[in-house]
């Protein structure tokens, strides 16, 4: 049984190592005659290098310069050869493997995670495993880089030590068994520490997830704002030497556990010496080997031990990245439940669209409750819906789910009597022009923020009538670059940076470019001055027309010029209908919207 499980993990690591010396290989023609190259070369370097003092000490003895002079001459260049190639080649070999990680490996790990079903990316656990899958493709040192790296060193460990060992067989079995112990002992004590540092590498992934968000917190302007008006800096300081001191003790215990192998190396290295100097002078002083063969043997002894030492270090390098490579492909290989490739057409954007929301509920994973529970809703097509409710309630969850962001747990959504998740998603999507509560654009010109970062086919007078139905043009008009200036310097030393309105102007203006048959705005208002706000409740009509439309708002009073209202509670649709019929029916709606209407009532008098 045990057996079976230790082959499936040896598996999984020849799996990996096909997979990233593949991609290089796919991706540089030239990359294999290279790799065999500077496998020959390292080999023969190091062989080469120890016929040099054979080749001298021979001289000595026969003293035929004549016939050993060439030789010697001739080695000598060998050797320098073979190590200037391998430096060279190394070296190529290298920047191949370092694009290999950027254009291979890491460019499908970001559009994976661009691309995937958004609840393989938005909760917390998701977040750790992406953070973990980074890991393996962040640096040479890890991963997948360092896999491609070690495979190559393992061949020429695994040649050297062959021909080498097989060499010292035939001089004495003694000195290989001595050798053969020195391995097993070194690999047994890495593997420990090994182990022990793979089961504690969640608690050090825990300190650095946290220090590094610490350290990103200490560097965010927005919180630095916080930071220093409340006084938190006391806090960081305390946290931030917990985690210290908490890595510290982590490196001590695992450090620790790499103590063994570096005292067996040096308890097997005094046992080797003492063992195969014996037999060599033994054998010399008998005349059964030649001075010459003497210092041969004496340079494949040590460097076989160096081969066999590094070969130990290797085995457990390639499980340790090979491990960190299946962090990153756990990542790639997770499943999409929405139909990225294929599905069924998409309804024609030509026409405002029917939504129906069926029986539909919801709940996050690891949450223990519904966040919608068995909502029924037909919105008609061109039909302008409010969706009100206290903080909570699950209105941006509901516009999630329409958005093809999350699939419902119960329950299936319709557009056109078509179960959204069965059509092709980006077909899909590119009906829906939305303006999300949290606003973030992205550090790109303006006019890639609006377009949606299309470079070309951007049609200039849409975006301008975009930027004007946003109340933007005004200011962007009078900017040197105009809708070609950068948003905040990040990317740009001209970059502009918006206040919190204007961001949210901008990003309305994104959604009124798009111009999708369904327009969803969840709170387009909330950083609206009260002029701007008028005006879009009054354009409001212009902006939704052949369009399906939900505007989710707190401020009720801004819900009046919507077709229908229904208000969400605790994930139920509590009340639907218009907003005279709701004041009819003096509900929950009534109570929330008399208590804003009073407060403002009693401002203006007062
Ligand atoms: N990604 C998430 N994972 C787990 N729970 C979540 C997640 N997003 C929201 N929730 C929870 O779902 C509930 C509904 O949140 P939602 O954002 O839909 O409310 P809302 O009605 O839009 O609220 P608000 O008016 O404050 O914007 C909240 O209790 C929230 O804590």
């Amino acid at each position: 049984m045990k057996k079976k499980k230790n082959d499936k993990s040896n598996n999984i690591a020849i799996s990996n190592v096909i997979r990233v010396m593949k991609a290089m290989f796919e991706r540089y023609k030239t990359a294999k005659w290279q790799v065999l190259i500077y496998m020959i070369c390292k080999v023969s370097g190091p062989f080469l290098a120890t016929l040099i003092p054979t080749i001298a000490i021979a001289y000595i003895t026969e003293g035929d310069i004549g016939k050993f002079l060439p030789a010697m001459v001739g080695v000598i260049l060998l050797a320098s050869g073979a190590n200037a190639c391998t430096s060279i080649m190394g070296s190529r070999i290298s920047n191949k493997r370092t694009y290999t990680r950027l254009g291979h490996f890491f460019y499908r790990y970001v559009k994976k995670n661009l691309t995937t079903d958004y609840s393989n990316v938005e909760p917390q656990e998701r977040q750790r495993a992406i953070e973990k899958g980074a890991h393996a493709i962040n640096s040479n040192w890890i991963g997948a880089e360092r896999l491609m790296n070690e495979t190559v060193e393992f061949v020429i460990l695994t040649i050297g030590l062959t021909s080498y060992g097989t060499a010292i067989l035939f001089l004495d079995i003694r000195i290989l068994f001595i050798m053969i112990v020195m391995f097993v002992l070194d690999f047994m004590f890495r593997n420990h520490a090994l182990k022990y540092s793979d089961k504690h590498r969640e608690e050090n992934t825990e300190i650095y997830r946290n220090k590094r968000y610490l350290s990103q917190s200490c560097l965010d302007l927005k919180a630095g704002k916080d930071v220093r008006v409340y006084q938190m800096e006391g806090w960081f300081h305390e946290v931030y030497n917990k985690l210290v001191k908490a890595a510290g003790i982590y490196q001590r215990k695992t450090g620790f556990r790499w103590y063994w192998p570096t005292i067996s190396d040096q308890f097997c290295e005094v046992a080797r010496n003492l063992l195969a100097y014996y037999i060599l002078v033994t054998k010399a002083v008998s005349g059964e080997i030649s001075p010459a063969t003497f210092t041969l043997y004496l340079g494949l002894i040590t460097g076989f031990s160096e081969w066999m030492y590094g070969y130990s270090l290797s085995l457990n390098v390639m499980r340790k990245s090979s491990h960190e490579f299946n962090e990153y492909l756990a990542v790639m290989d997770t499943k999409d439940v929405f139909m990225h490739q294929g599905g069924e057409e998409a309804p024609s954007i030509d026409q405002p669209l029917k939504i129906e929301f069926r029986d539909v509920s919801f709940r996050y994973a690891g949450s223990d409750k519904d966040i919608l529970s068995h909502i029924n809703l037909i919105i008609n097509p061109g039909e302008k819906i409010a969706l009100v409710g206290n903080n909570g309630a699950g209105k941006t969850t509901l516009v999630k789910l329409l958005c093809g962001l999350y699939q419902p747990t119960d329950g299936t959504i319709l557009v056109n009597d078509k179960d959204i998740s069965k059509i092709n998603l980006t077909e899909y999507q590119s009906l829906i022009s939305v303006l999300f509560q949290d606003i973030n654009p992205l550090a790109f010109t303006i006019e890639m923020n609006v377009a949606g970062c299309k470079t070309e086919g951007v049609n200039r007078e849409r975006l301008i009538e975009s930027l004007k139905k946003a109340g933007l043009w005004e200011k962007i008009e009078k900017l040197e670059n105009k809708e070609q200036t950068f948003i905040t310097q990040t990317l740009h030393d001209n970059g502009i940076q918006l206040s919190g309105g204007e961001t949210q102007r901008l990003l309305l203006a994104r959604a009124i470019y798009k111009d999708g048959p369904i327009l969803i705005l969840d709170e387009p208002t909330a950083a609206l001055d009260p002029i701007a706000e008028s005006k879009m409740y009054q354009e409001y009509n212009e902006l939704t027309k052949d369009k399906t439309s939900l505007f989710i708002s707190h401020r009720l009073s801004s819900t009046k010029f919507c077709d229908r209202i229904i208000l969400l509670e605790n994930g139920s649709v509590a009340e639907e209908g218009a907003h005279v019929q709701l004041m009819q029916k003096q509900g929950k709606y009534k109570e929330i919207f008399d208590i804003q209407s009073h407060y403002y009532q009693e401002k203006a008098v007062g």
